[in-house]
């Protein structure tokens, strides 16, 4: 329902209101939500866990952890309906070239049927995030959360020098 739609993106605002600035990333948040349930599954943001992390990264690293199975496995044990919420859209290139969150996603296609966004990535770092395409022809559904838009892209670039 829309209501915990926008309710889902505040807690995942909130979320990335923890996350320390730094000027060569965004602060966001995710949750990770079961569609069955309502339960959230699990919560993080950018740098939570070790290492440069992003927000939908923590999540996944930490359900791995979890159920005791490798992050690209999880769709083998994770109920078959969840959905992502996250502050900014699933990163589609990383200029670290670490793994980009759309293909973490892609890979539990399997359970994950929707991702909610707050924002579409700024261009600062990577000027065409392809993620929206790659994620609906994926066959998951990309869904824009209204509302939260400036407050998101604020947090999101606070560490970033003016
Ligand atoms: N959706 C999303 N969640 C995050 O937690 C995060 N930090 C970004 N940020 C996207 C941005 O494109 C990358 O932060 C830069 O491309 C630098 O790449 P690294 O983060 O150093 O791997 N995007
Ligand atoms: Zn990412």
């Amino acid at each position: 329902r829309p209501g915990d739609h926008r309710a889902y993106m505040e807690l995942a605002l909130d979320l990335a209101r923890k996350s320390p600035p730094k000027p060569t990333n965004y602060r966001v948040g995710a949750v990770i939500v079961d569609l069955a349930s309502n339960d959230i599954l699990a919560t993080g943001y950018t740098l939570e866990l070790p290492g440069n992390t992003h927000a939908e990264q923590c999540c996944f690293m930490k359900l791995a952890e979890q159920y005791g199975v490798p992050e690209k496995r999880l769709s083998e044990v994770l109920p078959s309906a969840l959905a992502l919420y996250t502050t900014v859209e699933p990163c589609s290139k990383r200029l670290s070239e670490n793994l980009p969150c759309v293909e973490r996603v892609i890979r539990l296609a399997g359970s994950i049927k929707a991702v909610y966004v707050g924002i579409v990535e700024p261009e600062t770092f990577v000027s065409n995030n392809t993620g929206k395409q790659t994620l609906q022809a994926a066959g998951i559904s990309v869904v824009h959360v209204p509302g939260l838009g400036s407050e998101i892209l604020a947090v999101a670039t606070a560490g970033h020098i003016e």
